[in-house]
């Protein structure tokens, strides 16, 4: 298949789990700095989509090319360090470590096998930390142990434990589940800033975020695309409303 001027991708991608095609034949492109969110009913496939991508779930056919690398053929560690980071569902932060120690272990280790410059280093990493930090709503909390922060703010620890690797695509699976409204206007406030330098794929289910987030939306059902377009057209689609936005 010919080179795309798309970060991501994908095409007649398929995985099937004893016969059954929990995606089939999907074929789907996201731009660079775009927020692409899946929608789609219980078992659409929108997890194994992800999981595809980040080599948790290794395709039965299809192309899945990051910057016109093929991602099929690599694995799950190789994935990350091509520049594809993902968080899953529940939050996997370290409970007992404070949210400076949870975002410093992020760090991205350095080439520097020998640990040359390690004292440079040090500093660029409170650096960064700091910078990351006031992006996740953290910054007056970077002494706290994680496991003192609200559902919220730990979810926001994680992807800012992701952030630090400065990762080309973030995927999130229902970052704001649980949170109240005014942290999920601010992680959609979030999301529109961090895709500066990067696109981001969300699951999601509450609407009211995927309409205050979604540059486009792709529909999943049984495996396949529904429909795709900006929000506006798919709160409309009927087939949409049929098979998902009407129950
Ligand atoms: N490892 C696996 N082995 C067998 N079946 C699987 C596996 N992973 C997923 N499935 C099946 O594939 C289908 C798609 O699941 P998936 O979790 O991707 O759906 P989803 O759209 O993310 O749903 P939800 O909104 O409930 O999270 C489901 O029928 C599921 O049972």
């Amino acid at each position: 298949m010919s080179d795309t001027d798309f970060l991501l991708a994908v095409e007649g991608l398929t995985v099937s789990f004893d016969g059954f095609k929990a995606v089939n034949d999907l074929s789907f492109y996201v731009d660079e700095r775009e927020i692409r969110v899946i929608i789609g009913p219980n078992g659409a496939g929108k997890t194994t989509v992800l999981d595809l991508i980040c080599g948790k779930t290794k395709a039965t056919s299809g192309s899945i090319k990051f910057r016109n690398k093929e991602l099929t053929k690599l694995r799950e560690n190789q994935i990350v360090e091509a520049g594809v980071g993902r968080k899953f569902q529940t939050p996997s932060i370290y409970d007992d470590l404070t949210v400076f120690e949870n975002l410093e272990i992020s760090y991205p280790r350095g080439r520097s096998v020998f640990g040359a410059l390690a004292f440079r280093r040090d500093d660029a990493v409170r650096e960064r930390v700091q910078e990351i930090a006031e992006a996740i709503f953290l910054s007056d909390q970077l002494q706290r142990r994680a496991d003192f922060l609200s559902h919220g703010q730990k979810q926001w620890l994680e992807i800012g434990m992701l952030l630090i690797q400065d990762p080309d695509l973030l995927m999130l699976d229902e970052p704001v589940a649980g949170m109240s409204v005014s942290e999920r206007i601010k992680t959609a406030e979030l999301l529109h800033r961090i895709i500066k330098d990067r696109s981001v794929i969300v699951i999601e289910h509450d609407m009211k975020f995927v309409e205050d987030i979604a540059h486009k939306v792709t529909v999943l059902h049984q495996g396949q695309i529904l429909a795709e377009g900006p929000m506006e057209k798919i709160k409309t689609d009927p087939r949409v409303i049929e098979v998902y936005l009407g129950h």
